[in-house]
């Protein structure tokens, strides 16, 4: 099943239609303009980086560039690959302030993605890791240009799809991670560049409880 979010011009958070899981969407949570502004200057000012990883002992590089931005303590770890952050920029925070308002958490971290075309994706996953905590919110920022991002029910083997468009918010909490796999599907279909922020909260082992 697949659902045209914009369609129905969500202009704040709504929950998805997902059985077991705890997700939201808003459409326009940024202008186009602002969008555009932000996705130009994020692809000017972070220090993008394509990575391998180890795939039946072959170095694959993965489809899309990335940048890890947070706190001295956030390494970030998957398939063989830890990611050492960067300092968060301006407007990386200023984001970040905004998010952490509006859905009363905090964040501590942000995985910037640019899929430079419709060869460009990432596979289906969960943000199950355990630094992240046991119901981690993420909140996953969109600019550029639209994509379906899809689910997958574990329990059911169900998949529902979802347009997610330039200036959209989608935040996943609760059970969302051990119910469900994520992922952007890559496509056949001519698409230009898309920039997402996935800002998280990540554990520090060296703070008091
Ligand atoms: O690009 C997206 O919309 C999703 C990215 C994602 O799932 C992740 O960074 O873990
Ligand atoms: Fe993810």
């Amino acid at each position: 099943m697949q659902f045209n979010l914009f369609a129905n011009q969500v202009t704040s958070l709504a929950a998805l239609p997902l059985p077991d899981a705890d997700v939201l969407y808003q459409a326009g949570w940024l202008s186009a303009v602002e969008s555009n502004q932000l996705a130009a200057q994020l692809q000017k000012e972070l220090p993008w980086r394509q990575d391998s990883i180890k795939l039946y002992g072959r170095e694959v590089k993965i489809p899309r560039l990335q940048s890890w931005h947070g706190a001295p303590h956030c390494h970030y770890q998957y398939s063989n690959l830890s990611l050492t952050p960067q300092r968060m920029t301006a407007s990386l925070s200023h984001i970040q302030q905004r998010l952490q308002r509006e859905l009363a958490c905090q964040f501590n971290c942000v995985l910037a993605n640019w899929y430079r075309d419709g060869q460009d994706g990432m596979g289906m996953h969960a943000d199950d890791e355990p630094e992240l905590g046991a119901q981690p919110v993420i909140a996953s920022l969109s600019l550029g240009a639209a994509r379906k991002f899809s689910f997958k029910h574990l329990a059911s083997g169900k998949r529902t799809d979802f347009i997610l468009e330039p200036g959209s918010l989608l935040v996943m909490r609760g059970a969302t991670q051990q119910h469900y796999h994520h992922g952007l599907a890559k496509t056949r279909k001519p698409v230009s560049d898309r920039i997402n922020l996935t800002y998280r909260y990540i554990i520090d082992p060296g703070a008091n409880q």
